[in-house]
């Protein structure tokens, strides 16, 4: 897989991101200093995935925070509460951003005797979402590996690759692994729009790894689909509710039901970080309504659509639980029923 790192904090305390929206073309890191930097990237989606963007929330807290000249630890702590408030508000749908933030904050929180020690602290914890996010990546594949076959037909949406995380991604982490391995996938990649991050980045990451990629237009996944040439479908996922009803990227819960109605395996990769037990069902997740030039000026020079169209674009949907055949985290498999076999799985109950 690629080795390139999507999100990385400096010796000197800045945040460097690759720009995934300049992908495939150009690859160009961006070095952020303050919040609203890191805000800025988190909302052009620079910097994007969940697991990404909850990286570089934590790094980005933490490079705020530093900036900061402080007599106590509770001037520290009401400035970490200004920031956590104001990152949070950057994109409400991917789980994972609270929760860095949440992790930093119980750290804030503890005592500690003067305010280098509890910016260390702060550090510390940062580089260690980043570094089990790799892990539990690798762990997610693994898992998921075992559910496929050495030759089978693979669909995927959106980019839940190694640049939407700290390495190795979720969805196509097993096909990373897979390929180490010697399994010949053939990979069809929905280009997915609005943003093209199946296109741009998906079709991008799995060139680099020499894995077989063939690039699909979102509305030819049923013909695919029904010509056989797919075994199982394999998404990512920004929040799992906590029966299993899944917000991912839009148009993922449309190819759940086509999966459903072609008898295909519908495999969500889900690190327990994007896990909200918080959210009971789906429709308690709020969904990102992102512009409308997203759809009418993205891609050509001349107008995608006559002035001033009526638009409608919500970023992420949610699929329904039971058209989900399995949750692979980073503790093994989960099938259905999700509401209970999801906290027995993390022994929660
Ligand atoms: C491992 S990334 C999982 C999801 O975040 C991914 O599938 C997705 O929908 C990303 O959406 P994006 O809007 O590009 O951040």
């Amino acid at each position: 897989m690629s080795a390139i790192e999507s999100v990385k904090l400096t010796s000197e305390d800045t945040l460097v991101i690759l720009d995934q929206t300049l992908l495939p073309g150009e690859i160009v890191y961006r070095t952020l200093t303050t919040q609203e930097d890191v805000w800025q990237a988190i909302v052009a989606l620079q910097v994007r995935g969940a697991p990404a963007i909850g990286i570089a929330a934590a790094y980005g807290a933490y490079v705020e925070l530093v900036r900061h000249p402080y007599v106590t630890v509770a001037e520290l702590r009401q400035t970490f509460a200004n920031v956590k408030a104001y990152l949070l508000s950057s994109r409400p749908t991917a789980v994972n951003l609270a929760w860095a933030l949440e992790r930093l904050e119980k750290i804030v929180q503890q005592p500690r005797a003067n305010v280098e020690d509890v910016l260390q602290a702060v550090r510390t914890e940062a580089e260690a979402i980043r570094t089990e996010d790799a892990q539990v990546c690798e762990v997610i594949g693994r898992h998921a590996l075992t559910l496929l076959k050495k030759e089978d037909g693979i669909l995927t949406h959106c980019n839940a690759g190694g640049i939407a995380t700290a390495k190795y991604g979720t969805a196509l982490a097993p096909l990373f692994l897979g390929n180490e391995q010697g399994y010949s996938f053939r990979v069809y990649a929905d280009e997915t729009r609005p943003l093209l991050q199946g296109a741009r980045l998906t079709a991008w990451e799995l060139q680099q790894a020499s894995i077989d990629v063939t690039l699909i237009c979102d509305n030819m996944a049923s013909i695919v689909m029904q010509q056989g040439k797919i075994d199982a479908v394999l998404v990512g996922c920004d929040r799992v509710a906590a029966n299993g009803d899944t917000a991912n990227k839009i148009g993922t819960s449309g190819l759940a039901i086509l999966a459903n109605h072609y008898g295909i395996p519908f495999y969500v990769c889900a690190p327990t970080s994007t896990i909200d037990w918080s959210c009971q069902t789906g429709a308690d997740i709020e969904i990102e309504e992102r512009s409308g030039k997203e759809i009418t000026d993205s891609w050509y020079e001349q107008p995608m659509a006559p002035p001033a169209v009526k638009t409608y674009n919500p970023a992420f949907d949610v699929t329904d639980n039971a058209l989900i055949t399995a949750i692979i985290t980073e503790h093994g498999i989960v099938r259905p029923a999700y509401k209970e076999n999801l906290a027995e799985h993390l022994q929660l109950t």
